[in-house]
């Protein structure tokens, strides 16, 4: 008889027990997301034959064009968070500010907050590239049953309890951590039932491939032009393989599996870079680390960082150990004249 793989359902309730204060409530929760999941791969399989590719029209806070996917996605991940009554409070990045969430009863109990890329690669969905979505979930800070407040989203990501990602690729995969390991499960599409696929994922502590818009390769910083050169000389097992997808959950996950770094350093046109600390960053930051990999904004840990605001930006640098800390080293020797 051939290799039983363990369901999401199964794998969720056996490793309950190995998580502190456990209630069953942050079990409760990945099956939420778990169900979330299935909704927007149904609706991102079929994109191309119903009405839902293309801009919404509208501008999310950060000043981007919203896809009517990104919109789709955030309505069916914050709906089945709040029906379920299992979170007090949700942002997104298509949501200006956090959403409380109260449930029926007035001092509610529920003491996780979660933060949410709803659908992440927009620039891939029209195209039929592969896109993600991102989350991050906290314990709240402030005493339960009483209003959420902003505090309790701004804490620096190794306070995450849990964090993960949903890749709809050539298969749809849902990737976890609750800080014991990272764990990969693949959607049979027939039976709508995630399996256990890739249990106790692992970056490779060195890689070939690195990740970065080379685009803006003239308004990158001196350190980033020249780890970059370094990937492109011709010596010993270089040059890497430049592979860049434009949906950070597609190459962090290709990177995870075969070895590399992705980057999206700052630039002279963006002084934070493009990703937003609290909900890509961040959880992409703790699996990186309990995958063995590491995560850093060129000089600083990533889950090490103070969030000031929900929709802030850093620079990212994330992957194979031994090449974040070479592209650390090439950053750290001109730390000092970079555009600060
Ligand atoms: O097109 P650029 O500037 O290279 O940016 C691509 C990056 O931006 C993102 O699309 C940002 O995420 P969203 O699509 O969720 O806004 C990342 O997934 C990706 O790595
Ligand atoms: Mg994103
Ligand atoms: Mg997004």
């Amino acid at each position: 008889m051939g290799k039983i793989n363990k369901t999401l359902g199964e794998f969720i309730i056996e490793n309950q027990s190995s998580f502190a204060y456990s209630t069953g409530e942050l079990s409760k929760l990945i099956h939420a997301i778990r169900l979330a999941a299935k909704v927007v791969n149904h609706e991102v399989n079929k994109a191309g034959l119903v009405d839902i590719l293309g801009d919404a029209g509208d501008q999310n806070v950060q000043g981007e064009d919203q896809q009517k996917l990104d919109i789709l996605a955030n309505e069916k991940f914050i709906q089945t968070l709040k029906n379920r009554e299992i979170v007090c409070g949700i942002a997104s990045e298509e949501e200006d500010s956090f959403i409380e969430v109260n449930s029926h009863d007035e001092l509610h109990q529920n003491k996780y907050v979660v933060l949410i890329d709803p659908l992440d690669g927009s620039s891939n969905i029209d195209v039929n590239v592969s896109v993600g979505t991102i989350f991050s979930v906290y314990r709240r800070v402030t005493p339960i049953g009483s209003p959420v407040t902003l505090e309790d989203f701004l804490q620096p990501g190794r306070n995450q309890v849990a964090a993960g990602y949903v890749v709809y690729g050539t298969s749809t995969m849902l990737v976890y951590t609750t800080g014991h390991g990272v764990n990969g499960f693949t959607l049979n599409p027939a039976i709508g039932t995630f399996y256990l696929s890739n249990p106790d994922m692992q970056f490779p502590e060195d890689g070939k491939i690195y990740s970065v818009n080379e685009g803006n390769y003239i308004h990158f910083p001196q350190g980033v032009k020249d780890y970059i050169k370094y990937c492109q000389e011709e010596d010993g097992d270089r040059p890497y393989t430049s592979r860049y997808i434009g949906s950070l959950v597609s190459d962090f996950h290709r990177n995870m599996i075969k070895g590399g770094i992705y980057m999206y350093p700052k630039s002279s046109k963006a002084s934070n870079g493009k990703l937003r600390l609290l909900y890509e960053c961040n959880p992409m930051a703790f699996l990186a680390e309990q995958a063995k990999g590491k995560a850093s904004n060129g000089y600083e840990r990533i889950l090490d960082l103070q969030p000031t605001e929900l929709h802030q930006r850093v620079p990212f640098f994330c992957g194979s150990r031994k090449m974040v800390e070479k592209a650390e080293s090439f950053m750290a020797k001109h730390e000092a004249v970079e555009f600060k």
